[in-house]
């Protein structure tokens, strides 16, 4: 489905706020400092996961005061629409080796869980030497890769389309500062 502009500001209208950008705030916070005292002596490489955990990894990275480094991967399955399809296509590969580093994957949401598991996946074959995720949230529902979970998550969401802080609607809406429930859905 492609949206005009003029429909993705009548969604952002009258969307539901469920969290609004001071919670976000805290939650970031909260994040930083598990994510630091784990991984402040690793000089870890953090893997933004294009195109949606690049506001989570915007957010954290200044909270984050200790040497790493950062790269970013792109892989979808949902490309733009709002039903994930069964393969994860891949876009971009990391740039940097991870062969021997402690590797950090930064992304906006954990729903299903394909897409991470996939990611992780690909992280460990490359030769990684420990990998962690971190999500700003995670949907809450029974249809997530059994025994998968994140390391580090900001909040949970109902299970409800949202968008937001990196989330998209149909490719728009990544930019609403909180985290919104498409009104129905
Ligand atoms: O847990 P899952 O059900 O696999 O879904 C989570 C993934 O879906 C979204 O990516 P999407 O494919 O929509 O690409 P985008 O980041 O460009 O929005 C989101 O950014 C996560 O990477
Ligand atoms: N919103 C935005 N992107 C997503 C979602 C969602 O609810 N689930 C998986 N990718």
């Amino acid at each position: 489905m492609r949206l005009t502009p003029e429909q993705a500001a009548e969604v952002w209208a009258s969307a539901d706020c469920l969290i609004p950008a001071p919670a976000m705030a805290k939650a970031l916070d909260q994040m930083a400092a598990a994510i630091s005292a784990d991984l402040a002596k690793l000089n870890p490489l953090l893997l933004c996961v294009m195109t949606g955990g690049v506001v989570t990894l915007g957010q954290l990275l200044p909270r984050l005061a200790f040497p790493l480094q950062v790269d970013y991967l792109h892989a979808t399955r949902y490309d733009g629409n709002t039903q994930g399809g069964d393969n994860l296509r891949w876009l971009v590969s990391p740039r940097t080796p991870l062969s021997g580093r402690h590797v950090l994957v930064v992304d906006d949401i954990l729903d299903e869980g394909l897409t991470l598991a996939g990611i992780l996946a690909h992280c460990q074959e490359a030769g990684a030497a420990s990998v962690r995720s971190a999500v700003l949230v995670k949907k809450l529902h029974d249809r997530c890769v059994p025994g998968l979970r994140a390391d580090y998550c900001g909040e949970s969401v109902p299970d409800r389309y949202v968008f937001g802080y990196g989330m998209d609607y149909h490719e728009y809406l990544r930019n609403a500062d909180g985290i919104y429930a498409v009104a129905g859905q």
